[in-house]
């Protein structure tokens, strides 16, 4: 399981191959957690951090959820987020959308157990940087269609032992968990179900990620009519 993390000689992916998908496969199949590094290379990258930054800096982001802090009495703004549909006025964002998008989608004639079919919008998230970080939860805990939880970081230059930030995973199966540094053009894929609890310890620098989910038709559907049902 540790190599999974480690090995980073297939995490180089600036092109999309079918080697790409295989191994994404094979890792989802295994692991139930894949991580790529490399994702999209600069410049690339880098565009999409800076739109993120200038939507942020417009005050498109909500003022994050209030968290209590252990050390004091007082509440504290958490992460920021922002949902966000692929749009022509942010280009950047709409063309990582659209890779992850084509990326998943060709995992998904390989991924049997799922029918990967709808996504929800891209969540951008900012950690502000003041302590906080995300309390220990499952995504997807009663079956609401989500089956796979990607995530894209943005950080550059980001040091575990300074900034802190690293996302946990608690993977049921294993019994050891999974820390997973922030990076720079990291694309982190995991399944939305119990099986992968997961929290984000205290960060201590502007921490910034893209989160998309993918539903399972069948389930998705279930969970709409469920909701029907009930109203
Ligand atoms: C709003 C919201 C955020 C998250 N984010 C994370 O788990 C952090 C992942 C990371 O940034 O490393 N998860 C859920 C189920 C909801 Br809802
Ligand atoms: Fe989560």
């Amino acid at each position: 399981f540790e190599n999974v993390l480690k090995d980073t000689s297939l995490n180089k992916h600036c092109e999309k191959s079918s080697k790409l998908t295989e191994y994404i496969v094979e890792c989802m199949n295994k692991y139930g957690i894949c991580v790529l590094d490399n994702f999209f290379c600069e410049p690339r990258a880098g565009d999409i951090l800076n739109e993120v930054k200038s939507l942020r800096s417009q005050g498109a982001f909500t003022d994050g959820q209030l968290v209590s802090q252990p050390a004091t009495t007082g509440k504290v703004r958490g992460d920021q987020i922002l949902w966000l549909e692929k749009n022509d006025k942010h280009p950047y964002i709409t063309s990582f959308i659209e890779r992850l998008d084509s990326i998943v989608m060709d995992c998904a004639k390989k991924l049997k157990q799922y029918q990967i079919g709808g996504r929800t919008k891209a969540m951008i998230a900012c950690y502000p940087g003041n302590g906080t970080g995300y309390m220990r939860h499952i995504d997807n805990p009663n079956e609401d269609g989500r089956c796979l939880t990607t995530i894209y970081y943005l950080n550059k230059n980001w040091n575990t032992q300074t900034d802190g930030g690293l996302l946990r995973i608690f993977p049921e199966v294993f019994n050891q968990v999974a820390d997973i540094e922030p990076k720079f053009d990291r694309l982190l894929f995991f399944w939305s179900d119990r099986r992968m609890p997961h929290e984000v310890l205290p960060t201590y620098k502007e921490r910034y990620a893209i989160t998309v989910w993918y539903f399972d038709t069948e389930e998705r559907a279930r969970a709409i009519r469920r909701v029907q049902n009930t109203t």
